[in-house]
């Protein structure tokens, strides 16, 4: 049923909330009736013309993600065919892309610092697979990989070259590069902890490594079995052999705003690695709340003290999201300038050597959040749900993302319509 336009505008006046609603929303509730007849038939034209708010604050082209919507759930399993990030409900039309144009200015105030454009980093199959209690089969991992290369996404961390005994789950990373070696697209970093696995990476066509130290001494040696002092000896060694192959080198650390052992973490300690493994030559430095306790409130102190000794476009934050903080330190990381996020498909992941620590903040919903403030990612958002559809299925269990979650259920119940 249609609403009248009197009663829109009586709805519109008790929106005092979030005032930023009402704009838009009269173009969503009063366009979108027109638009929801749109069937799998529809071309893609016609979608085109009836997304009436692509990028107006910013110049966003997402032409890819306007295709029909076809779905339909059958029992827990989702089958998705050209899965959209707008959806359609009996009377209206919704979509994460924003043209809201503030009548006060204050969005522009408030988000006007926020990059045009976000590098996302996926770490699923790599940080996600890492913590699984069963070994995912190779070819499952590199079908995996092969899925997010598809959707857009510019990195996927693919492997790590670490011990088999204390990481099990990715010792296959021989053969997951051997699969991937011709795969093209998007970069494949693989973690190496010491010359040994940055050797195997090497051997088996690496092209770009990431060494990970911490913050926090105890972290340091139930992770690598060495203190924050030889883990920084260890890497600058790896950091050597890399440059002189022109292997470009990421750095990580863990713990930045606090640790399962030690708690807090001060700033300066986060500052102190950073500045070191800026010194030995990464070329991106991504900052790990490893066991997801960080808020705004910790999270822009630390990155305040980063920033004092490591320039903005050489850092990446990596978020996982345990206590649901994840986004909104995105938000403020990239309030800050910060353009390279890393995440997980379906939020899979955690940490075997940080108990209760949840999945990193699934790649889905950071898609989500950025499409809705028209930060370009080049990430197509339904290809990302299609994969992440492919390895909670393998896993046997629900996504971890609740944008990917929201979207299926409400296009599923649209094809019903
Ligand atoms: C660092 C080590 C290797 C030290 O492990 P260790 O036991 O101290 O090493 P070692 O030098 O004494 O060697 C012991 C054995 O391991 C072998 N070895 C030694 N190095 C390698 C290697 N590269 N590949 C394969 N084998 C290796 C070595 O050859 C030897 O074999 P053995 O003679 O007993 O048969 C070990 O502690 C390790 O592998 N740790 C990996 C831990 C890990 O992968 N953690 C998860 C990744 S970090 C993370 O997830 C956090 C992050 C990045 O996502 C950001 C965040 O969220 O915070």
């Amino acid at each position: 049923m249609l609403a009248s336009k009197k009663s829109l505008q009586k709805l519109y006046r008790c929106c005092t909330i979030f005032p930023s609603m009402i704009n838009s929303g009269d173009s969503w509730l009063l366009k979108g009736h027109t638009s929801f007849q749109a069937s799998c038939s529809e071309t893609a034209n016609d979608a085109r013309e009836r997304i009436f708010w692509s990028g107006q604050r910013r110049n966003v082209s997402r032409v890819g993600s306007l295709t029909p919507t076809c779905a339909v759930f059958r029992g827990n399993s989702l089958d998705i065919d050209n899965l959209c990030h707008d959806w359609h409900l009996s009377n209206r039309c919704y979509t994460s892309l924003s043209n809201y144009k503030s009548t006060r200015g204050s969005s522009d105030k408030l988000l006007g610092s926020i990059p045009k454009y976000v590098k996302m980093v996926e770490v699923g199959p790599r940080d996600g697979l890492q913590n699984e209690k069963d070994v995912v089969p190779t070819h499952v991992k590199v079908e995996l990989i092969r899925m997010l290369v598809s959707s857009g996404l510019p990195v996927v961390e693919a492997t790590s070259f670490v011990s088999p005994k204390w990481v099990p789950q990715l010792a296959d990373a021989t053969d997951v590069m051997a699969a991937i070696r011709d795969l093209e697209g998007a970069r494949f970093p693989v973690l190496t902890p010491n010359l040994k696995g940055f050797e195997a990476a090497v051997a088996t066509g690496a092209k770009e490594v990431a060494i990970f130290a911490s913050a926090s001494e105890s972290f340091s040696k139930s992770n690598i079995n060495c203190s924050i002092e030889d883990s920084l000896i260890r890497y600058g060694d790896v950091a050597l052999a890399a440059s002189k192959l022109s292997i470009p080198v990421r750095g990580y650390i863990s713990c930045v705003v606090g640790c399962p052992v030690e708690g807090m973490i001060s700033p300066s300690k986060v500052a102190y690695v950073a500045k070191r493994l800026c010194d030995m030559g990464c070329f991106e430095i991504s900052l790990g709340d490893t066991i997801g306790v960080g808020t705004p409130g910790t999270v822009i102190p630390m990155l305040e003290a980063v920033l004092d000794v490591v320039p903005v476009d050489k850092l990446a934050v990596h978020f996982h999201d345990t206590y649901g903080q994840a986004l909104s330190n995105i938000l403020a990381s990239l309030l800050m300038g910060i353009n390279t996020v890393d995440s997980s498909v379906s939020g899979l992941g955690g940490c075997p050597y940080a108990k209760g620590a949840s999945g990193n903040v699934a790649t889905e919903d950071v898609v989500y959040m950025l499409n809705g403030l028209g930060v370009e990612t080049n990430v197509d958002l339904q290809k990302v749900i299609l994969a992440g559809n492919f390895i909670c299925k393998h896993l046997g269990r629900p996504s971890g993302s609740k944008a990917a979650i929201a979207l299926s259920k409400v296009t599923a119940h649209a094809s019903k319509l």
